[in-house]
This record gives structure tokens, C-alpha cells and sequence, in this order.
């Protein structure tokens, strides 16, 4: 490329950041005015809460200018942080105002014109737009269209034009680094500049290198599920974050971020992708894992973790397994559903509110007030009104109460000062008689008696989800591979564990969802996107119960069928059919992500060849080294090479990952490694990411990267059929520059018997 061209652009450059530089001066104005603005208007506030609370008049008007007041420190506190959001985004677009350009002519006889495209929109006090935000809909030009004919959607509908230039920058402090024009959608030029750098502590926008099928993703407005099944690093967790940034854009005014929900598949990844949006001048999403997501809702019982449960995947039975898979399945989330609106109240499973050793409302008294609800209403309206009936009862029978002796002693027990504080609110000769007044307090004691009943009724404890759990078991139509032995000992392991306040993930979603149904509530209808990444891991009868928590949401669910842990592979297709089905959705999308981004060319070559659909998988084409796998016979001398490797890879790459099949292997490695390389043995309660080595089970190292990744122990005995494929594959996956395999005496088959995987190989015996 000329380097006039790159002169002449350069002086743009100059141009844009040194308006945009007056703009960060007035605006830094516009936030120091802001700023003492809200230090007035807080301090006044301060002032006005310290008044004197003797008179009630004096309380009611303080009350109300206290309200006053704080509406008004909530708008200034507001409007200085709109401001202060503009001076970010300014001084960022100061460092790199923009990484693209288009120039675009809508018909022959117009002059083309060059639009530039950046994080945000700066538009100068002519109303010219100097840059683009990437978000805007002519941008998406740059995303999708080579040159000619493009067509683009606006609000007001499709438009096309002819796009004659595309040009990428590499822009920091105002310094043109690199500039490329290309005819792709975002040359691999600039791809490969990118891909090439060290690893950092957090995940990095890719807003300037965002790639055609990447950008169907993030700019799907019309789908109410949209399923993205894409290979390990294809940019499938860059790209929802993308989308997300950019649905807060398109959507300004009636979504904020925290009515999007991700479920995330670990803490440190949580922490990992905590800079994405930021970054984009957008403030983070909602974030859960499913584990304290279904802890929340679980209060006072231990449920046992996807991880927990990944352990001991190799040692369940193959009738157990038909058990965990048939409590997984949609199916028996509707069978639950079924039983749910077709139980009579017979069967359902009330309880006695007790009190003082009796049973306050009996059982039957709650059944008979359920079964005389209207029969057509839902169960948790049911229970609901059933709820209401019990709380007038017990309001009627404290009124009763309050005139019984046992509360004339108490009365006549109270001290002054117990007697003052049941008059709080209530001033002296604000009653008509010294009876009335003794009433009033009679019914405070009465009502403090029965608190426990009235705490009862409102957190429906006079039924048991458990037990009603319990019966459903009991009369479900279980696989029919599964024996009658088998389905009643899984029932007996569900109440011994009960017993002990701890229940398996496989019974909790069901579990949840019934008591949800029964008893209402566990719903949270202002939540407008859902989004649940590594999908693969989860199971579809979670998934629908997530679905119901969040009834008012747009799903999106991101995974990779073959790097599923915990389970089989799916085929996208019928995943996305069984989805629907559970869903109910009417307008669904699957995306398809094939080019891996991640890994050099040599990794993705070799961690593709271990899969039977290895061949779909397009690797970017990334120099780097071969994986190298060092074969040692005995756990002594792997540990030597494995100390050896780590040592190695710490100088020559940035963060080096040893990666285990479970905990019990990454707890020996740490041990055994300790005063060589002090590493960093990582749990799931870890939320980020220390520097040097580091080791962890691969369930936790899910959606990150590492600049070097050494897998432990890949031999035989560890791994030793297919169906570990897809562990070997996502550990393999998780490199960048790097990956070492360690085997102790002969390597896993997954490895071995795939002749390209062994070809591409560097295969060491001794080191
Ligand atoms: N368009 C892009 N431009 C620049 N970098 C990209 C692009 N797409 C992906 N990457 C990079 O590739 C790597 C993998 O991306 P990401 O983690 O989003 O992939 P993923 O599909 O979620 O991976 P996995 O399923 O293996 O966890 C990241 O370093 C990301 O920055």
C-alpha cells in the first residue's frame, strides 16, 4: 500500500483525535460541574437526615422532603455518571478512534463517501460524523459485505449501496500501526496480527476483527432461541459478548444490562470475560453459575455440583446411568409438569402447622380449603389462595386470642418499657379508652404468639416438596431398561440423602420445578435475554427449568456438542429439534460456527484429527510449533518431564496451564511440583487467574485459553476408549501457542489410533 495513503490517513487521525481531545477538555468541565454538583446535593442531604423526629407533623413533612431529596441525589448521582461514561468513551476513542473504513456510493453519479467505523460514535459540532459506532446499522457493512453490491438493514428497511473500499487499521496513542485494504469481510492479515500475541489476564474485545458468521450472531434481532453449536475457539463466547454490547445499543431504551442473564460455566471464567464489555463502553450482564443459581434456590440443602458429579461419571452403573439420563430428559420435566396439574388434592403432600406442641391447622383443614379453590385455576394459584384463607383464619383467631387470660397475664407482666415499646407509633390519648388501648397491645401479643404460624403460611411450609417429590417417583413410568429394584433403591438414596440435607443435581432441577409449579413463585418475568454458555454440559431438563425461571426471555445457547464432559455428543440438529420442542419457541435459529481461531494451525490440526467429524473443523492458519507428547514408563520420570516441560514453556510463553482429568490428579501434580514450580492449584471457587503455572482439573479450565498447555497423564490406562474423547479434545483446545501431552506408558487410543493425530506428533521418548 502507498505510504501516501497511509500519510493522508494518519493526518485524519490527527485531526479526529485532536477534536476529539477539546471534547475530553469541555467534557471534563461537564464532569467536575457534575461532580460538586452531586457533593452539594449529597451533602444537603446529609444535613436534612439529621432533623429532629420529636413531632409527627414535623416526621410526615420530613419524610416527604426526604423523598424529595433523595430523588434528586439518585439524578444527580445519574447524570454525573452519564457524563462521566461520555469522558471514558472519548479518551478511549482518543487512543484508537477507529479501526475501520468503508467507502460507499449509493449510485453511480454520487461521490463515494468514507465512513469510519470505532468502538463508539463521535460526531463533531457540525453534526458530521466522524466515527461510526461499529454498532450502527451501515457498519454492519463492514462486517459482512466484499466489495460491489452490499445490502444493509436499517429501522427503516433494507438498503443497498456499492461498497468500493475496505480498509482496517491498527491504531494506538494516534498512531496508524498498520493499515490494511482487503476484499474479505475482515482480512486474515489482520486476524493473524491479532491471534499472534501473548495471552492476557482477561478476554479482549475482537470489535475490529468481528467475522461474517460471527456477526449472524450478534445482530440476530428476530429470533426468539438462537442455538450457536461452533468448535472449540471459534469465537462463540467473543461473539455473544459482542452480541450482547451490541443488543444494548440496538435496544437503548428499553433494555438495561441487568435484564440479561449468562450462565457461566465457572467463577474464573466469570472474572475471565469481565472486561469484554466494559471495554465497549457497556456495563456487564447478570452472571450465574448454574451451581449458585440452584443453590439460591435450594436454600438449606447442599446440592451436589456438575463437578462433583463429573467425578464420579466413571463409576455409576449402566441402569444408574439410565436413571441420571431419564431425570435429565425433557420428558420427565413434563411428566413432572403432567403430574403436577392433574394431582388431587388428596395426594398432595400437606402438613400440620404446629405451635406449642399442636397442630394449629391441620392437614385435612388445608387440604379442604385447597380442594374448595375453583377447579380450573393452576396449582400455584391454589396455593396461593389457600395461603390467603389460612392467614384470614389466623388473623380472626388472634382477634379471639387477644381477650383469653393467658394474654391479660403478659399484659400484666410488661414492664414500662415493654409497654412503651408495643406503643411505638401509637401516641399517648391517641385511643378512645384505657380498653381500647389494652386491646391494641392484647393483639400485638397474640400476634407475636402465633408469628411462627403466620411465618408458616407465608413460606408455604405446610407442604412438602420433598415428599410430593417422593410420591411422583413413585408412580412415574420409568425407562423400561431400568429394573423396578433399581428405581425404587434410587428413590430410598434420594430420602437417605435427604436425611443428611443434601440432594444429587439430577434430582434438584426436577425437584425445584415441581415445588415452583406447586407453590408459585421461582419466576422472574423482567429478565428480556438469556444466555447459557457451554450449553453442552447442561441437560435439557435443566435447561427448561432455567427457561421457567426466566419465562419472558430471548434464549441463546452457546456450546460445542463435542466438548461435552459430562455427557455424549449431540448432533446440532437434533439437539436444536429437541429444544424447540422443550421450548415451545416458534422463530429459532441454529448458527454453525467451523473456523477455530484460537489454537496455530498445528494444534487445531491435531486436536481436529482425534474427533470422528475432526474433518469439518477449519483450523486458522496460524504458524506455530507441533504438539509434542513425551512418553515416559513411570510416574517418578514423568514427573521429571513434566517439571522439565514446565519450566521450559514458563520461559518461552506467558501463561502455562497443566491440565488434569480430574481434581484427585491436579491435588497430586501440586503436591508433587510444589517446590519446583510453585504452582497455583486452581479450585471452582477461584475467580481469577493468578500468573506462572498453573494447575487445574479440566472442568474448570472450560471457555479459557492459555498461552501453553501441558496435558497430564494422556496414557491408556487414564483415558481408554472414545468415549474420553472429549475431554482429550477440550484440553487440547484450550492452548494457543503451545501443547504438550504427558503419557505414563502407552498412549490413550483417542490419541493413538488416529493415524493423523500420531503423523502430526512430535513424539519424544527421553528428554
Ligand atoms: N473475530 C475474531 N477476531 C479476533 N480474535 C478472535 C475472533 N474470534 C475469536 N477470536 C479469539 O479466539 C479465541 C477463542 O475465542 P472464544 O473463547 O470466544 O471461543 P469459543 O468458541 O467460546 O471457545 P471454546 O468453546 O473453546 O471455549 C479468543 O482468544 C478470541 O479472542
Amino acid at each position: 500500500m502507498a505510504s501516501k495513503d497511509q500519510e493522508n490517513e494518519q493526518r485524519r487521525v490527527d485531526d479526529v483525535v485532536n477534536k476529539i481531545d477539546k471534547r475530553i477538555d469541555k467534557t471534563q468541565l461537564e464532569y467536575e460541574k457534575a461532580h460538586n454538583e452531586t457533593k452539594r446535593v449529597q451533602q444537603n442531604y446529609g444535613n436534612n437526615t439529621s432533623v429532629n423526629y420529636v413531632e409527627v407533623d414535623d416526621r410526615i413533612e420530613t419524610a416527604a422532603d426526604l423523598q424529595q431529596q433523595r430523588g434528586l441525589v439518585n439524578k444527580v448521582v445519574q447524570s454525573e455518571s452519564i457524563v462521566k461514561n461520555q469522558l471514558d468513551t472519548y479518551k478511549k476513542l482518543a487512543d484508537s478512534p477507529y479501526f475501520g473504513r468503508i467507502d460507499i456510493q449509493d449510485s453511480p453519479d454520487d461521490k463515494p463517501e468514507s465512513l469510519y467505523i470505532g468502538t463508539a460514535s463521535f460526531v463533531d459540532n457540525k453534526e458530521n460524523f466522524l466515527v461510526y459506532d461499529w454498532r450502527a446499522p451501515i457498519s454492519s457493512i463492514y462486517y459482512n459485505g466484499t466489495l460491489g453490491k452490499v445490502a444493509y438493514k436499517t429501522p427503516a428497511g433494507n438498503q443497498s449501496t456499492n461498497l468500493k473500499l475496505k480498509r482496517q487499521f491498527q491504531i494506538s496513542h494516534g498512531k496508524i500501526n498498520n493499515m490494511f485494504d482487503t476484499n474479505e469481510t475482515v482480512g486474515d492479515e489482520m486476524l493473524q496480527n491479532v491471534l499472534g500475541q501473548q495471552h492476557d489476564e482477561v478476554m479482549q474485545n475482537i470489535v475490529s476483527t468481528i467475522q461474517k458468521e460471527q456477526n449472524d450472531i450478534i445482530r440476530d434481532t428476530y429470533n426468539d432461541l438462537l442455538v450457536v453449536q461452533g468448535v472449540a475457539g471459534s469465537g462463540k463466547t467473543s461473539a455473544i459478548l459482542q452480541r450482547i454490547a451490541f443488543l444494548l445499543y440496538h435496544s437503548r431504551s428499553s433494555l438495561q444490562a441487568d435484564q440479561i442473564i449468562l450462565f457461566s460455566p465457572n467463577r474464573l471464567f466469570s472474572h475471565y470475560i469481565s472486561d469484554v464489555l466494559p471495554s465497549l463502553g457497556e456495563r456487564n450482564m447478570r452472571q450465574v453459575t448454574l451451581q449458585e443459581f440452584i443453590d439460591h434456590r435450594m436454600e438449606g440443602l447442599k446440592v451436589e455440583s456438575l463437578f462433583e458429579q463429573y467425578e464420579k461419571k466413571d463409576v455409576i452403573s449402566d441402569e444408574a446411568k439410565s436413571i441420571h439420563d431419564f431425570k435429565e430428559s425433557h420428558q420427565y420435566m413434563q411428566m413432572i409438569y403432567d403430574y403436577v396439574n392433574n394431582l388431587k388434592p388428596a395426594d398432595m403432600a400437606f402438613q400440620d402447622i404446629m405451635i406449642d406442641g399442636y397442630a394449629f391447622f391441620d392437614s385435612d383443614v388445608i387440604r379442604d380449603i385447597y380442594a374448595s379453590q375453583p377447579k380450573l385455576l393452576k396449582p400455584a394459584e391454589k396455593f396461593l389462595r389457600t395461603k390467603n384463607r389460612l392467614i384470614e383464619i389466623l388473623k380472626k383467631r388472634v382477634e379471639v386470642e387477644a381477650y383469653k387470660p393467658w394474654v391479660d397475664n403478659e399484659i400484666d407482666q410488661l414492664n414500662s418499657e415493654q409497654y412503651h415499646d408495643f406503643m411505638i407509633g401509637h401516641e399517648l390519648g391517641s385511643f378512645q379508652d384505657e380498653d381500647d388501648e389494652r386491646f391494641f397491645i392484647a393483639k400485638q401479643i397474640a400476634t407475636q404468639h402465633f408469628r411462627k404460624v403466620y411465618d408458616a403460611i407465608f413460606n408455604g411450609a405446610f407442604f412438602d416438596p420433598y415428599v410430593q417429590y417422593m410420591r411422583f417417583m413413585h408412580q412415574v413410568n420409568y425407562p423400561i431398561d431400568v429394573s423396578s429394584a433399581e428405581w425404587h433403591k434410587s428413590i430410598k438414596a434420594f430420602d437417605s440423602l435427604l436425611e443428611l440435607h443434601r440432594i444429587k443435581l439430577d434430582n434438584a432441577t426436577p425437584l425445584l420445578y415441581l415445588r415452583d409449579l406447586m407453590v408459585g413463585g421461582g419466576q422472574n418475568r423482567n429478565m428480556q435475554y438469556l444466555f447459557v454458555d457451554e450449553m453442552q454440559d447442561y441437560s435439557i431438563a435443566q435447561l427448561v427449568y432455567i427457561k421457567h425461571a426466566f419465562p419472558n426471555t430471548k434464549i441463546n445457547l452457546i456450546g460445542d456438542s463435542e466438548q461435552a464432559l459430562f455427557k455424549e455428543v449431540q448432533a446440532p440438529e437434533e439437539l436444536l429439534s429437541k429444544l424447540n420442542e422443550a421450548f415451545a419457541t416458534k422463530k429459532s435459529r441454529l448458527i454453525t460456527l467451523r473456523r477455530s481461531y484460537r489454537s496455530t494451525y498445528p494444534i487445531t490440526n491435531f486436536a481436529k484429527s482425534m474427533l470422528p467429524n475432526g474433518d469439518d473443523i477449519e483450523a486458522f492458519n496460524r504458524p506455530g510449533k507441533d504438539p509434542e507428547i513425551i512418553i515416559r514408563y513411570d510416574e517418578d520420570q514423568a514427573m521429571d518431564a513434566l517439571i522439565k516441560t514446565a519450566k521450559r514453556e514458563l520461559k518461552e510463553e506467558g501463561t502455562v496451564a497443566i491440565i488434569t482429568k480430574n481434581l484427585k490428579e491436579a491435588e497430586s501434580l501440586h503436591q508433587h511440583t510444589y517446590h519446583e514450580l510453585h504452582p497455583n492449584l486452581l479450585s471452582d471457587t477461584d475467580s481469577s487467574l493468578p500468573k506462572g503455572v498453573v494447575i487445574m482439573p479440566i472442568y474448570l479450565a472450560k471457555g479459557l485459553e492459555f498461552d501453553s498447555v501441558i496435558s497430564w497423564n494422556v496414557s491408556e490406562e487414564n483415558y481408554p476408549n472414545e468415549k474420553y474423547v472429549g475431554i482429550l479434545y477440550t484440553i487440547a483446545t484450550r492452548a494457543m501457542h503451545s501443547l504438550t501431552m504427558i503419557s505414563i506408558g502407552k498412549v490413550s487410543p483417542v490419541i493413538a489410533n488416529s493415524h493423523l493425530a500420531m503423523e502430526n506428533l512430535k513424539i519424544n521418548h527421553s528428554m
